[in-house]
């Protein structure tokens, strides 16, 4: 993990003047909290408290990503949609880095590029939703938001909004961080290891036979090293950052920091904050808060979005344009990629931002199964990271990477995959708090299969380089 992160994070003075340009326009999504003198308690309490990053630590981010965005690295990004309490134990956080850092090795490989990591971890407890409310047998109670919001549980009295849920947000995030640094700076990520749980997986996938070139491949590149002394050591740790939707904007506020070296102000939740298809309004209070901070930002782009719209958020977040300020988020749908993303990278470039852009092809590939569960597609998640790819690949931009919602464990919430889950199976272990993640073994089948997408048929990496630079 990132030498990075291994800096004990710096306590940042709150700074609650600046910065507040959001609480003049409208935010879509805020939970209807019932006591707003409860609200202003916890927030003061938040601002007393340290933040969880620092600025170094997201200007390092900002470094990693202006490589993305000019082509010569990889971004991997990855976690549950929506991470619970419950979920902070040792054992699932360990699991998710493992498939993360799994990942990571195939495409880094296959691209012949550097992976920038990036959890959708350590602070992503906050949901946006389509309705407000849930109705379940007659009785209509408000809709989960997530538990920094609310409790999962059809009760009212788990419904109900609780603020002290922000903080308890708050310590579920700084414990995971800690599992996060420890786990990576321990040695626990050796890249020997990481790669003897790959062939593992191959070994035992049903499917195995499909990735053994590449698997191989992989293996022979480090026994090469290892005969020839070269200090595999330095592999030992890898950089491995956080993010999230910036969603409640009383909590990001109450964390946001002024940097003493400079004088920006930072989020201090997460390394990177996005915002969401549902709460990306220009105008709107979202983006005004992203605008006003120095982390690396990340918008959502759904199928509605028009070319005009995306120079908006290049100029408003990124009017400096500074490599890897900004990332796009592509989730179109696996029908739709193929035609609604070549206008707007057309339109990014004409306008000379070197901006990320990475395939979510999780959300717009939802569909509901006749049991009722929120499910996706193997096959369609596939498609979309193709379509993707194969966009940038036929206009010469790079496809900067991709971002998935995924767990470490042996859920059965997304259809297909090398194990073949079944309609059948959703009933069996569908354990998301919202939408469905790809699980283990899934994750490593779309890590294989997109890698070969990556690097086309003649099984070497095409570099794009629209810098010109290399
Ligand atoms: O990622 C989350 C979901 O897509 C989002 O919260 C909307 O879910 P919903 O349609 O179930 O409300
Ligand atoms: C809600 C999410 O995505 P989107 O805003 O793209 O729908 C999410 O990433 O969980
Ligand atoms: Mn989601």
């Amino acid at each position: 993990m990132t030498k990075a992160l291994l800096a004990p994070p710096a306590v940042g003075a709150p700074d609650e003047r600046a910065g507040d340009e959001w609480r003049d326009r409208p935010a879509a999504q805020q939970p209807d909290w019932p006591d707003p003198s409860a609200l202003r308690a916890v927030v003061r309490q938040l601002a007393g408290l340290p933040p969880l990053v620092t600025p170094e630590e997201c200007d390092t981010l900002t470094d990693r990503l202006g490589q993305v965005a000019r082509g010569r690295a990889f971004l991997l990004q990855g976690g549950d949609c929506a991470e619970t309490f419950a979920g902070t134990s040792a054992a699932a956080v360990r699991r998710k880095l493992e498939t993360l850092l799994q990942m990571a090795v195939v495409f880094s490989y296959a691209a012949s590029m550097p992976v920038v990591k990036v959890g959708r971890m350590a602070g992503q407890f906050a949901k946006p939703r389509s309705a407000p409310t849930e109705t379940r047998d007659g009785l209509t109670l408000p809709v989960y938001r997530g538990d920094a919001v609310n409790g999962v549980e059809f009760t009212p009295e788990a419904r109900r909004p609780d603020p002290g849920r922000l903080h308890q947000a708050y310590q579920a995030s700084a414990a995971t961080l800690a599992l996060i640094r420890a786990f990576v700076a321990g040695g626990y990520a050796d890249l020997r290891q990481v790669h003897a749980w790959n062939q593992d997986f191959v070994a035992r996938s049903p499917v195995g036979q499909r990735y053994e070139r590449l698997a191989d491949e992989i293996d022979r590149a480090l026994r090469f090293l290892d005969v020839c002394h070269v200090d595999l050591s330095d592999l030992r740790t890898v950089e491995l950052f956080t993010s999230h939707e910036g969603l409640l904007l009383d909590y990001e506020s109450a964390l946001t920091r002024t940097d003493p070296r400079t004088g920006g102000r930072y989020a201090g939740s997460g390394h990177l904050l996005w915002v969401g298809e549902r709460t990306r309004a220009l105008d709107g209070a979202h983006v005004a808060y992203l605008a006003g901070v120095r982390n690396p930002v990340a918008v959502k782009l759904g199928p509605s979005v028009g070319a005009d719209e995306v120079l908006g958020y290049v100029e408003r977040l990124d009017p400096d344009r500074v490599p890897g300020r900004l990332t796009l988020v592509v989730r179109m749908g696996a029908k739709r990629i193929r035609d609604r993303l070549p206008g707007l990278v057309q339109a990014v470039t004409a306008a000379g931002a070197e901006v990320v852009w990475v395939s979510d092809p999780m959300h717009g590939n939802t569909i509901t199964a006749p049991s009722g569960h929120k499910t996706r597609q193997f096959d369609d998640i596939l498609d979309e990271v193709a379509g993707f790819f194969e966009v940038h690949h036929g206009l010469g931009t790079h496809p900067g990477g991709v971002h998935v919602e995924l767990t470490g464990d042996d859920v059965a919430e997304c259809l297909g995959g090398g194990s073949a889950v079944a309609l059948d199976d959703l009933g069996r272990r569908y354990e998301s708090a919202c939408d469905p993640r790809l699980n283990r073994g899934q994750s490593l089948d779309l890590a294989f299969r997109a890698a070969e997408l990556f690097r086309g048929p003649r099984g070497t990496a095409r570099r794009s380089d629209p810098a010109g630079t290399a």
